[in-house]
């Protein structure tokens, strides 16, 4: 069972939510997982076409997916969708940025409609918002209340610092279910 994460990250607090969801799928039993950034030696297209799932990530800027992640979505026409190669593969994403909302959901609407466009099977996130009379929200799942993917808030500070607690443990959580499902989608 397969399952690769292909993510963008210009300064690196995507990259640590990424990780965070490789984290998560790898702890279920039996997952190889793929950790692929879009900016480095190319897209791997034939380990995407191996994988049973696959999870999109992308930093929101200027309200959108990245200009990157824009250029392997378009890149993938000719190489994926054509053929519909990814038919029937579980799909689902994540993205981090700089404001608490930061417009997020329009990243997360955007990849989610790629995904199926190339006749994929989406997952989202199963958990209620974190409270916020909880003793520790923001270490609390869920923080940000999304339910079409994992959302991540950095601010200005290094990717040592942010994304959070939870929102690590969000991206986890996420990776983690995708995994489960694509194994028993498989069966
Ligand atoms: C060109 C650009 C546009 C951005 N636009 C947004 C935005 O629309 N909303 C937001 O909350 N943060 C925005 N940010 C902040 C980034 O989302 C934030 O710094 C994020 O942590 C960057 O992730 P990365 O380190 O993986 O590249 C923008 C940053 C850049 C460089």
């Amino acid at each position: 069972m397969i399952v690769s994460i292909i993510y963008d990250s210009g300064y690196g607090h995507t990259a640590k939510q990424a990780e965070a969801v490789a984290k998560g799928a790898g702890q279920v039993q039996g997952v190889e997982v793929n950790l692929i950034p879009v900016a480095e030696n190319g897209i791997p297209w034939e380990t995407l076409e191996k994988s049973d799932a696959i999870i999109f990530g992308s930093p929101t800027y200027n309200g959108l997916i990245s200009a990157r992640f824009k250029q392997f979505f378009e890149d993938s026409t000719k190489a994926v969708w054509w053929d519909l190669k990814w038919r029937n593969k579980i799909a689902a994403g994540f993205t981090n940025s700089g404001a608490q909302s930061g417009d997020k959901l329009n990243t997360l609407m955007s990849i989610a409609l790629f995904a199926a466009q190339n006749g994929m099977i989406w997952v989202g996130l199963d958990l209620h918002p974190a409270n916020p009379t909880s003793k520790e929200p923001t270490k609390d799942l869920n923080s940000l209340g999304s339910w079409l993917g994992a959302m991540a808030q950095s601010d200005n500070a290094s990717p040592e610092v942010t994304p959070g607690e939870s929102d690590l443990k969000t991206a986890a959580y996420l990776g983690q279910r995708v995994a489960k499902i694509a194994a028993e989608f498989k069966r």
